[in-house]
């Protein structure tokens, strides 16, 4: 039996609350078979589009009811966390009912503590909610000012947000006394709600968005999880990604993969932050083995016949 963070990609979510749904059923799938083959799951998910929505949806109500305050992210986040929690613990469930297999899920309102000086807060790189074309995104910048806009790993013009590393994560005595019940638990959520420790020692929330893999990485490291797995929508970690020679890669060393991230090989906000969370697990403690996957191909990713294994002894 081995203890495995999954963070499950934008594919595991869709892109409105009734296509989350659908896409949810055959996250669950995925998730139960890795239940089923005996390993001890927490999963975790992104939020980008959700967070943007959510925010979006306030500010266009705030302008039209003076009654409606603008919301900020760490409550944005906070909500996101809500529904799309909502969606997986009862799809979750639903596949364990048909499955005929007695398992509780729980999802916990996690908080993520960050560094308040993190030079993130200065340079907003994390993409939220729609893709825009570039005149939009440039006249968005003009009517918005302090607002920042620009394009994302090549699929269209985003707003970006500061998106401070995760250091550590407030409710991690609750999600292991759940794991220890025998509860599948839903953490970290869209990397969790951002937080910093006022001078009370009281959690006060920050703007910000956390990247989830790296949220994710923290989170197997402080469960003392055996695997973090990356699950999005390809097969496999590629070099030369989109030109005639790519390569799809097996396994990788740590080595190798700082090597392929310091030659450019992977786009930022793309596969660059998977790969960097992926080696930051396989750092963090013996055996830790770190895999990027595809979803629906998961419980064959953890019998190693698909997937980029990323460890520090690959062999
Ligand atoms: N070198 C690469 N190897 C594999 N996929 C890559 C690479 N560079 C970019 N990608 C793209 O990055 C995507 C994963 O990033 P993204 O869609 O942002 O993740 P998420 O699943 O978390 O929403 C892949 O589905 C693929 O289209
Ligand atoms: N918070 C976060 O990393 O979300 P996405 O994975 O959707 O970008």
């Amino acid at each position: 039996m081995s203890r495995i963070v999954i963070a499950l990609g934008g594919n595991a979510l869709g892109n409105s609350p009734s296509e989350q749904k659908r896409a949810i059923d055959d996250a669950a799938h995925a998730l139960v078979n890795l239940i089923k083959d005996g390993h001890e799951i927490i999963v975790s998910h992104g939020n980008g589009p959700q967070v943007g929505m959510i925010q979006l949806a306030f500010e266009k109500s705030s302008q039209l009811d003076g009654k409606v305050a603008p919301m900020d992210l760490p409550e944005c986040t906070a909500m996101s966390q809500g529904y799309i929690g909502f969606h997986l613990q009862n799809g979750i469930k639903k596949e364990l009912r048909k499955q005929g297999m007695p398992w509780h899920v729980e999802t916990i309102v996690t908080q993520v503590v960050v560094d308040q000086d993190d030079p993130a807060f200065a340079n907003p790189t994390k993409p939220i909610g729609s893709y825009y074309d570039e005149e939009t995104a440039k006249a968005l910048m003009e009517s918005h000012p302090g607002e920042v806009y620009a394009e994302d790993a090549g699929r269209g013009w985003r707003k970006m947000v500061p998106s401070p590393k995760p250091i550590d994560i407030v409710e991690r005595d609750s999600i292991v006394n759940l794991l220890d019940q025998e509860f599948i638990v839903i953490a970290c959520g869209g990397g969790g709600i951002p937080v910093i420790k006022d001078e009370n020692g009281d959690y006060q929330g920050v703007s910000a968005v956390i990247d989830k893999d790296f949220a994710s990485a923290k989170l197997a490291e402080l469960v003392d999880a055996d695997y973090l797995f990356i699950l999005t929508a390809v097969d496999r970690v590629a070099i030369n990604w989109g030109k005639p020679d790519q390569t799809e890669l097996a396994q990788l060393t740590i080595e190798e993969a700082i090597k392929y991230c310091e030659e450019g090989q992977f786009a930022p906000g793309s596969m660059l932050p998977k790969v960097q969370a992926a080696i930051q697990f396989a750092q963090s403690g013996k055996n830790k083995k770190a895999v990027i996957a595809s979803l629906e191909k998961a419980s064959l990713a953890m019998k190693g016949s698909t997937g980029t294994l990323i460890t520090a002894n690959v062999g």
